[in-house]
């Protein structure tokens, strides 16, 4: 709890109760050194968090030194330590926290019978006592004291009324009902609210919380059920990374309050513009990748594919979303261009890469685009760049490649077999060369009865990846009439490039013959 909240008032503010780097770094696999959780530590203070629970002194020297030093570092912010319901891991977690601004001991023991049975291996009663004690030792460090029953949900909830009742006579301040195994859904989880709000005496007194898993993917939606039937804490993570499937996402959570502000009427000290660039820091730390299609936070998040949906988005951002992404810190939406894009998408961005073209020239780049789309997953700038390129600097076609076909290896003569459009007809030619190549430039000769010099051929790779878009340069010199031209032919097949940027120069040449090289600077050749 900050400082300047005064302690526990229950207006309708839900205190965020940050357990990234405690339950968080539960996740198998994440392991943060001092720094890091000292780093962690300070974006989630910017982040506006109520409480970071910083680790678990006792379970490492590790652990304790970034309790300790998380601690002395972040200012306006509750630093809460967590300890079993033993004497040492309290006195160790105290340790750890004292030098904070305000501290916090977060002591826990479970209270199912199964936990109790087989883990524990203690009577109720033992647990009963267990829970008092360590309360009131924890209580003799620090005014402010957490109490957790481990396993809420699955336990009998007249014991758990009583261990809560015990907890708060002894001191806790806030208590916490977790469902440690994700097992609740969530009316069930709001009626267990309900419950303990009806049968815990003095829970008046207290912050109730939460602390949900993830194993039926159910954590978020028990959280919220929570907070409906009272809960006033929530604890969440970051990207919702901890032990197995994790714990609610406080990014969906706060959001889930913000964007349903009317419905929940409860808000929360989150400055939600720092959640996105939590979420990376996070990810970057722990390295664990946050889905694409995670919500809030993930890539795909406000990124809009399809046509309808875009030309929606375009025309008025809310018909397809119900957050602004500047709130949470996203510049703005994405409109990624694929197969399922549709015109309005293609001219905006392309607006935004600086050409304006005409509805014909649209038409035909849309045309070309919608082609590389059936053959490359993903549509990058650089690759709309090439194409519009290729489009607009065409002069009009004499000669439209239709299709190839080749026939090459190490133990063939490679051969072509090429079709034009030439005027309304289309012509068919085969040819052999030294390689696909020479045997598809060939080919287009014979058809075209041109014999051009090839004085130079280049090919470069403008996108990235395996399916990157191959760029071919050609510079071709018509011997008869002196003149030389150049051709460009793009395709993530470089043999069509190829084919394309040999038929580009020939309709250059073609176009100079009947004095209509419109589009082309003077002086290309
Ligand atoms: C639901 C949760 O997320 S709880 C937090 C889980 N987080 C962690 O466990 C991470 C840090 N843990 C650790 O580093 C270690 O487990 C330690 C240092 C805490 C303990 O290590 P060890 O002493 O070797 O014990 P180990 O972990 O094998 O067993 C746990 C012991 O704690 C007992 N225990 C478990 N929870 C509690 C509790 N809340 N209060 C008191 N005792 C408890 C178990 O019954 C067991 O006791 P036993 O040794 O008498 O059988
Ligand atoms: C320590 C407690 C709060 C916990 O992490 C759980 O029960 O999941
Ligand atoms: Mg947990």
């Amino acid at each position: 709890m900050r400082r300047d909240e005064g302690v526990w008032s229950l207006v309708e503010r839900v205190y965020i109760f940050d357990t990234t780097l405690r339950d968080g770094e539960q996740s198998p696999g994440v392991s943060l050194n001092v720094k890091e959780k000292v780093e962690a530590a300070r974006q989630l203070a910017r982040l506006g968090v109520d409480v970071i629970e910083a680790g678990f002194p006792v379970a490492s020297p590790g652990d304790f030194n970034a309790c300790r030093e998380i601690a002395r570092a972040v200012r306006g912010v509750t630093v809460c330590a967590l300890a079993r319901a033993r004497f040492a891991d309290i006195d160790r977690a105290w340790e750890a926290i004292k030098e904070a601004e305000s501290p916090r001991i977060h002591t826990f023991i479970a209270t199912s019978d199964i936990h109790l049975q087989y883990k524990l291996r203690m009577t109720r009663e033992q647990v009963l006592e267990a829970a008092r004690e360590a309360v009131a030792y924890a209580k003799r460090y620090t005014s402010d004291v957490e109490f957790s029953a481990e396993d809420a949900s699955r336990s009998d909830p007249d014991f758990l009324c009583r261990v809560l009742a015990e907890a708060i006579a002894a001191g806790a301040t806030v208590v916490n009902i977790p469902d440690t195994v994700g097992y609740a859904v969530p009316e069930e989880f709001g009626e267990l609210i309900r419950t303990i709000k009806e049968k815990t005496p003095g829970i008046e007194k207290v912050v109730i919380s939460c602390h949900c898993h993830n194993d039926l993917g159910l954590a978020v939606a028990n959280t919220l059920a929570a907070i409906r039937n009272g809960v006033r804490q929530v604890e969440v993570t970051v990207n919702g990374i901890g032990e197995r499937a994790g714990n609610a996402a406080l990014e969906e959570v706060v959001m889930a309050l913000y964007a349903r502000r009317a419905f929940y009427q409860v808000t929360t000290g989150i400055r939600t513009e720092e959640i996105y660039r939590t979420s990376k820091l996070i990810s970057s730390l722990t390295g664990m990748p946050v889905q694409p299609n995670k919500a809030i936070v993930g890539k795909n998040a406000f990124a809009h594919e399809s046509g309808i949906h875009q030309d929606g988005v375009l025309k008025e951002r809310t018909t397809y979303e119900i957050i602004d992404p500047a709130v949470i810190g996203v510049p703005r939406s994405r409109l990624v261009l694929g197969k399922h894009s549709g015109r309005h998408a293609f001219r905006v961005r392309l607006r935004e890469l600086g050409y304006e073209l005409s509805e014909e020239e649209l038409n035909a780049a849309f045309q070309r685009f919608k082609e590389l789309c059936d053959r490359k997953k993903e549509i990058t700038d650089d690759d709309l760049l090439a194409l519009v390129e290729e489009e607009i600097g065409q002069v009009p076609p004499t000669y439209e490649l239709r299709y190839f076909h080749i026939s090459s290896g190490t133990t063939v003569v490679p051969t072509a077999t090429v079709a034009l459009k030439i005027g309304e007809e289309v012509k068919e030619e085969a040819a052999c060369g030294n390689g696909p190549v020479d045997a598809i430039y060939k080919a287009i000769d014979k058809l075209t009865g041109r014999h051009l010099r090839l004085d130079s051929y280049s090919i470069e790779a403008v996108t990235e990846g395996k399916d990157a878009i191959g760029s071919v340069t050609v510079r071709v010199t018509d011997e008869e009439r002196g003149k030389t031209y150049l051709g460009r032919g793009i395709s993530t097949d470089v043999l069509e490039a190829s084919a394309r940027a040999y038929i580009d120069a020939l309709n250059k040449l073609a176009a100079d013959f009947n004095g209509n090289r419109s589009r082309q600077p003077e002086g290309e050749v």
